[in-house]
């Protein structure tokens, strides 16, 4: 019991980084370092990362950072203390996850591009929970072009054990990145927490599958 508690570090002081035309939060230490450690450990000890590449003019590219899946319908399980996080995760944001995509930034050199989850998909609405591990990187958000929104681009430090939770439009109307920095050396791991589609539990597809890694190579440019 008293492990259940604290993964919940100070989860009583959650930041509003959007809140027009979607809904993102932030919770600082979500969990507990301990609980964090040991996700690290066993996410690190059996994961398969996968090194994607992709085709750009012509040319193949590595998308720059490895991924991977777990859960229902994944590549691999979830594991003991992911199932603890997720039922954390769960309970805090009142919502189901069916599986998680992983994130491996090996070093301030990998990164993630503008993009939205889900770009394109009908079920933009679903939420996405979002857990730091490891090194602190930058976290941004900013309005889409087309969105009519006019926003400065909003930043979080997040770091081990920190929760930035999407919900509503944020997907239509927001995207968001991991920026390179080269200050930054160590390995940085994100686990965002998913749901199949809600209608009829089917797998997402190949290409949404791939669609969080689109713009990666936007980085490289
Ligand atoms: O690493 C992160 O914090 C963001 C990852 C991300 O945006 C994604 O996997 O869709
Ligand atoms: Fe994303």
């Amino acid at each position: 019991m008293a492990r259940q508690l604290a993964l919940f570090a100070s989860a009583a002081s959650p930041t509003i980084l959007v809140g027009d035309r979607g809904d993102v939060t932030y919770i600082p230490e979500f969990l507990d370092r301990e609980i964090a450690d040991a996700l690290v450990r066993e996410l690190s000890a059996d994961t398969r990362w996968r090194a994607d590449s992709r085709l750009m003019y012509g040319k193949r590219v590595m998308v720059p950072r490895e991924t991977a899946g777990r859960g229902e319908k994944m590549p691999q399980p979830w594991t003991p203390t992911l199932e603890r996080v997720r039922a954390a995760v769960e309970r805090y944001t009142g919502t189901r996850y069916d599986y998680c995509f992983l994130n491996r930034y090996r070093d301030g050199r990998d990164a993630v591009a503008w993009h939205g989850d889900r770009d394109g998909s009908r079920d933009a609405r679903l939420i996405v929970a979002s857990l730091s591990l490891g090194a602190t990187r930058t976290f941004q958000l900013r309005p889409k072009k087309d969105s009519g929104l006019r926003h400065d681009p909003v930043s979080v430090e997040v770091t081990h054990g920190d929760l930035v939770i999407m919900r509503g439009d944020t997907q239509l109307y927001w995207e968001h990145r991991v920026p390179r920095d080269p200050r930054s050396t160590g390995e940085r791991l994100n686990v965002t927490f998913r749901q199949h589609r809600a209608r009829d539990g089917e797998m997402p597809s190949a290409s949404e599958l791939l669609a969080y890694a689109d713009d990666a190579i936007a980085s490289l440019r």
